[in-house]
């Protein structure tokens, strides 16, 4: 097993930068049922070069690199003693090398362990199988999504759906509600996997175990197959979008699975996972621990996509985009031309800050002058040279409803122009940008290669005892692209793009398995 520390690190090095094919293959479909020019479109498009980055640069496809899970079936007798402490070793050499963002985070102190390791961290289930070989298969799923998955017990009251029962329809009923509830916040186009059944703990871990199936497999289970067929149609009506900007295609894959419960019992648990579905697996020889072969790789051509293809669509811009340059800091009047939309391409300084830097500034001053100035939620990867520099290894938008609760005090007390993350805010913070001249950016998220091509310099960073990806970092940026999904006239894409899903959520009311 001398090799074995060698193939995880290999393992997890691909899983942090290179999509599987079969995901790829999705986001691929997505892009093909997009209008060219839309917002959805011009998402995709950036989200595939994004994933192309990330392989050339063997640098993470998004920032957040998530919760090292692994699941791993050995021959009777492996030492797994030994696989676990060279795994270790693995994710802490990989943390080094910027493969992973150091994202072990001590509950009470909040204190970043900044080796990925710690109580808890990395998961590591074992099995054991008749075999002669050993499997490891790997899933980085980042916070964001994993914040969007939901578990239900039935029977229950859902929005838009109203009772579902202890069935099959009410089961159905869960799974939309769990794309709805969802909205763009876990970068979508999502996966999500769903598990009937169990105890709140088994259904969860059957959910998210679902997600090691590749994307194009059909469920040995007919009536299941249906179901994930069914989800697919629906879901993809509820005009959510990538990012939740509206568009064609909302969920890019459903897989579903189910143990037996109790007769108390009757929990729906799903598993939200972004685009960036970043899950791998090896065979390894179970005597010198090398890798023998990778899953995943494989992808079934479908008979539609042997067809030629028509030429791509010129990208147009459509839905009435405007593209503004901004250099920081911006004026008032500058921020009140925006309207929900505009591409705005920005130059200039502007500064990290998520959860923990909002909660600070709360009730402390800021170490830089901010007046004028841009927030974006970012919890970047950095790696420092032996001079001492810091160079940006990954740099994509956090979930920004984190800091609604403090946005708009924020905003208020150091007279902030401009907010950039993903997934919208909410209605405090609508107010404030409106009452106090300001506008919400929308970044792609997990486009964590893309934007950290735009940083030109790291000029510093306060509060680097916070962590690396709370610090806040003060970052120069050139031709940094975002759009307008809330501007300073009380518009918000977020709030159109939850209504309108509703509505359509709605319509999926009526039972359709008796
Ligand atoms: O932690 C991050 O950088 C992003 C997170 O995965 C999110 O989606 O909010
Ligand atoms: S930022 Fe988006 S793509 Fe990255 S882990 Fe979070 S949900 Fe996934």
């Amino acid at each position: 097993m001398k090799a074995f520390k060698e193939s995880m690190l290999k393992l997890i090095t691909e899983t942090s930068t290179n999509l599987p094919p079969d995901v790829r293959q999705a986001i691929r479909e997505a892009k093909e049922k997009e209008d060219a020019g839309t917002r959805a479109s011009l998402a995709l498009s950036t989200i595939t070069d994004n994933i192309r980055m990330a392989e050339e640069n063997v640098s993470p496809i998004c920032q957040d690199t998530g919760m090292p899970t692994f699941i791993i079936y050995t021959p009777v007798g492996a030492n797994q003693i030994e696989m676990t402490k060279q795994i270790r070793e693995a994710i802490r050499e990989a943390t080094k090398q910027g493969k992973l963002r150091p994202n072990s985070v001590d509950s009470l102190t909040g204190e970043n362990s900044g080796d990925n390791l710690g109580p808890g961290l990395p998961v590591i289930h074992y099995h054991q199988w008749e075999k002669d070989y050993i499997e490891v298969r790997l899933i980085l799923k980042g916070g964001g999504c994993e914040n969007k998955n939901i578990q239900y017990s039935l029977p229950c009251e859902l929005e838009g759906l109203g009772r579902a029962g202890r069935d099959l329809d009410g089961i159905r009923k869960c799974i939309l509600h769990a794309v709805y509830q969802a909205q763009g916040q876990g970068c979508s186009a999502g996966f999500i996997g769903v598990g009937i059944g169990g105890d709140r703990t088994t259904g969860y871990e059957l959910a998210k175990m679902q997600l090691f199936r590749p994307v194009w497999d059909t469920n040995p289970n007919p009536q299941l197959a249906k179901l994930e067929e069914y989800i697919m149609e629906a879901a993809n009506q509820l005009s959510i979008g990538t990012m939740g900007f509206g568009g064609n295609v909302t969920l890019l894959g459903c897989k579903i699975g189910a143990i037996n419960r109790i007769p108390a019992s009757f929990f729906v648990s799903v598993a939200y996972n972004c685009w960036a579905f970043r899950r791998q697996g090896v065979h390894i020889d179970a005597n010198s621990g090398e890798i023998i072969d990778w899953l995943y790789k494989e992808v079934p051509e479908k008979e539609e996509n042997k067809k030629a293809k028509s030429p791509a669509a010129v990208e147009v811009k459509k839905e009435g985009a405007r593209e503004i340059v901004l250099n920081t800091p911006i004026t008032e009047e500058q921020i009140r031309q925006l309207k929900v939309g505009d591409v705005v391409i920005l130059n200039g300084l502007i500064y990290t800050g998520r959860d923990a830097l909002h909660k600070y500034l709360i009730d402390h001053d800021a170490p830089v002058d901010l007046t004028n100035g841009v927030i974006y939620h970012c919890g970047p990867v950095m790696l420092k040279d032996q001079d001492g520099n810091w160079h940006v290894k990954a740099a994509g938008p956090t979930t920004s409803i984190r800091e609604e609760p403090y946005q708009a005090d924020i905003i208020k007390k150091f007279g902030i122009r401009a907010v950039i993350g993903k997934g919208g805010m909410g209605a405090k913070t609508l107010q404030a940008l409106k009452e106090h001249g300001a506008v919400y950016l929308n970044a792609i998220g997990g486009a964590a290669q893309y934007y950290a091509d735009c940083i030109t310099k790291v000029e510093g960073v306060d509060f680097l005892e916070f962590g690396i990806p709370e610090a806040m970092w003060h970052l120069r940026v050139k031709g940094f692209a975002a759009i307008v999904t809330m501007d300073a006239h009380g518009n918000s894409l977020h709030a159109d793009v939850d209504k309108t899903s509703l509505e359509k959520l709605a319509q999926f009311k009526e039972p359709v398995f008796k």
